[in-house]
């Protein structure tokens, strides 16, 4: 079994940094976004999905930040807070930019993701509005890719990650990888590199892979291959996500394991990633071991794709462990 060291005297576990927006979630399932009548409103974001999935399941939680001046931003500031979420780091944005918002379809596949991302607000995010001695309150820095697209975030978040490097803060990037934020996959793989190499714990699917791999080994498709080329400078552990077939965690010291899924009736695809982070680091800071910690994730993805949103599905301890033996005694 493999343990992660953390630095255990912090008042928060996790601090998350990215984007926290709106999910707006069709309120008819199977059916096209056309004919779709009306949305159901929750709060949404892959960073502020982690942080929240990791306190739903008791972790201490802040976050690094930004959203508009308007009553979306609002919004999602009052259920984040509400939800007992520290938002020191959390910054508003007064230029005219606009709080992320997504409009999905309800299908368990080919469902379709509408993101309106112009002039977003968590790309206005500033290195001068990142703290250091709030980093050094926290056990892990978690870093969502997306933050990395576009200046001044870009910068911000490369400072964070030094500043938590330099406090023994322990970095997890989870890729997030949305190629629209990008103008090129050669740009994308260049900073995605740079965000690995400050990185303990680097999380993400295949082709996400495949786009930080871009420059140094196009079209390798080799999971193996891969972890070996990322398990360098700060990087101990790589995760590789592959959707129904589970995921492979390698570490630093050659060992190697899978985990498998399970099986659930799935209600939408999305959120299944972002759950998984948050019960994999949520393990961590709580002292569980590498494995329990993917175990956990797997779980707590299951659970999430076979709910009604992203947030507002994320288990508790007591819904993941139970979930976790119903599962286990039904082999
Ligand atoms: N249909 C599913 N049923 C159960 N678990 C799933 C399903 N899809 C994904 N998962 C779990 O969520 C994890 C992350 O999902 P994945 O789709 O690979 O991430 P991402 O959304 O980042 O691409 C998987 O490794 C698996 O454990
Ligand atoms: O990430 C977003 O901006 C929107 C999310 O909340 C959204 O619902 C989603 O697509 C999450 O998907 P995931 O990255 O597959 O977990």
């Amino acid at each position: 079994m493999t343990k992660i060291a953390l630095q255990q005297d912090r008042k928060l576990d996790a601090i998350v940094l990215g984007r926290a927006g709106v999910d707006l979630y069709a309120r008819e399932s199977n059916t096209d976004m056309a004919d779709i009548t009306g949305f159901n409103k929750f709060v949404g974001g892959s960073a502020a999905n982690i942080a929240v999935a990791i306190n739903r399941l008791g972790g201490k939680v802040g976050f690094i930040g930004c959203v508009a001046d308007d009553a979306f931003g609002g919004y999602v500031k009052q259920y984040m807070s509400g939800q007992g979420i520290n938002l020191d780091g959390m910054m508003t944005d007064n230029s005219g930019s606009r709080t992320s918002v997504a409009f999905t379809e309800m299908k368990p596949s080919d469902c379709t993701v509408l993101i309106y991302r112009n002039k977003a607000s968590d790309l206005t995010l500033k290195p001068e509005q990142v703290s250091a001695e709030y980093i050094a309150n926290s056990k892990v820095l978690v870093v969502t890719g997306t933050a990395l697209s576009e200046s001044p975030s870009r910068e911000a978040t490369i400072l964070a990650m030094q500043h938590a490097r330099r406090s023994n803060t322990l970095v997890v990037l989870d890729v997030d990888y949305r190629p629209y934020s990008w103008r090129t996959d050669v740009d994308a793989s260049i900073y995605y590199g740079i965000a690995a190499g400050l990185s303990d714990i680097v999380i993400g699917n295949r082709e996400e892979f495949d786009m930080m791999e871009t420059v140094l080994a196009p079209g390798n498709k080799d999971d193996d291959a891969t972890a070996a080329r990322f398990l360098h400078e700060n990087t101990q552990v790589v995760v590789i996500k592959a959707g129904e077939f589970g995921s492979k965690v390698y570490c630093r010291d050659g060992y190697k394991f899978q985990q498998g899924i399970f099986r659930v009736d799935v209600q939408k695809p999305f959120g299944s990633g972002d759950s998984f982070a948050g019960g994999l680091i949520w393990t961590l800071v709580n002292g569980g071991e590498l494995e329990d910690g993917v175990k956990h994730g797997s779980a707590a993805a299951a659970i999430n794709v076979s709910g009604n949103s992203c947030t507002e599905a994320m288990p508790t301890k007591e819904q993941l462990f139970d979930f976790i033996e119903t599962r286990e005694q039904s082999l």
